[in-house]
This record gives structure tokens, C-alpha cells and sequence, in this order.
């Protein structure tokens, strides 16, 4: 599993436990900034994750900011992004479960340090589970297909 991780200024802090954490389990990553936490445009940072996932390059994403809001938004704009923000692990287990979700969204400002690890360790064990929920998902494709420039 290699997972591509961003923050704006806003998930800046809780990007830097979030890596300690995907350190201790020796889980491979990489960060696509932001590197420091002087104010940035969330949108810079959702985008080279999410395209770093439909290359193939990166499993799966876990992208912050102030409320997850901003950077799913932006990310989800990329086809084949499914960024799915999660304050509970709960909605992250079944995010991947049901929706197959392929880019967790994070809000420091929401969350707590210790809520987000399980969530973050929730969203990396879950596993689509296919069947209805595969139909579902590719209605969503449809949906896709239908606005693209490229269909
Ligand atoms: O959805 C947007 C994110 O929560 C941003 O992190 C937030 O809007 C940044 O706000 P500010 O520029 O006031 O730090």
C-alpha cells in the first residue's frame, strides 16, 4: 500500500501525525506539501494527489484541511476521485466498504489527534465489498463519463 498525503495551512499539523503514524506502522508515503504552514490555496494540494491516484501511482490518499471540506471538494472534481470526508470511523470503514473511496479527507479543525488515527486506521482496513455496492459505483462513473471533456 503507498499512500499520497497533502494538507493546506490548515491540516498542516495534524499531516505531521498522521506521517508519524503512517511511520510507525511502516506504511510507504509520500507528501505532496503543503511544507510548512503559511497560508495556501487547499486546491494545490488536492490536485497532485488525486492525479497521483488515477495515474496508479499511489494506492490511496489521505488529504487535510481546515474541515476536509475544501480539498474533497477539489479533489473529487478529478475523475475517478472518490474523496470521502470522515469525522468518525464509523463513515470511514464504510466509505471504503460501500463507496470505495480512494481519498480519505481529514478537518484538523474538527478533529482531535487521537479520533483522526482511527479513522486513518479505519479507512485503511476497510475493503470495498463489491456487489450492489459495485453497481452504485459505477453509476457514479456514468455520472462521470457524462460531464468529461475527454468521454
Ligand atoms: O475547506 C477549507 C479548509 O477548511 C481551509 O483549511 C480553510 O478554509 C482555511 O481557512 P483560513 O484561510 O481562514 O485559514
Amino acid at each position: 500500500m503507498k499512500i499520497a498525503i497533502s494538507s493546506d495551512h490548515g491540516g498542516y499539523n495534524l499531516k505531521q501525525t498522521v506521517m508519524k503514524h503512517l511511520d510507525e506502522l511502516k506504511i510507504e508515503y509520500k507528501d505532496f506539501g503543503c511544507s510548512c504552514c503559511g497560508s495556501v490555496d487547499y486546491p494545490d494540494f488536492a490536485l497532485p494527489v488525486a492525479e497521483s491516484i488515477t495515474a496508479g501511482e499511489y494506492t490511496m490518499g489521505i488529504i487535510i484541511c481546515g474541515t476536509g471540506i475544501g480539498i474533497s471538494i477539489a479533489a473529487n472534481k478529478v475523475p475517478g476521485i472518490r474523496a470521502a470526508v470522515c469525522n468518525d470511523s464509523f463513515t470511514a470503514r464504510l466509505s471504503r466498504e460501500h463507496n470505495d473511496a480512494n481519498i480519505l479527507a481529514l478537518g484538523e479543525r474538527v478533529l482531535g489527534p487521537g479520533i483522526a488515527l482511527n479513522i486513518v486506521d479505519e479507512f485503511l482496513k476497510g475493503e470495498f465489498q463489491g456487489g450492489r455496492h459495485a453497481v452504485r459505483v459505477a453509476k457514479i462513473k456514468e455520472i462521470e463519463g457524462k460531464y468529461s471533456k475527454n468521454k
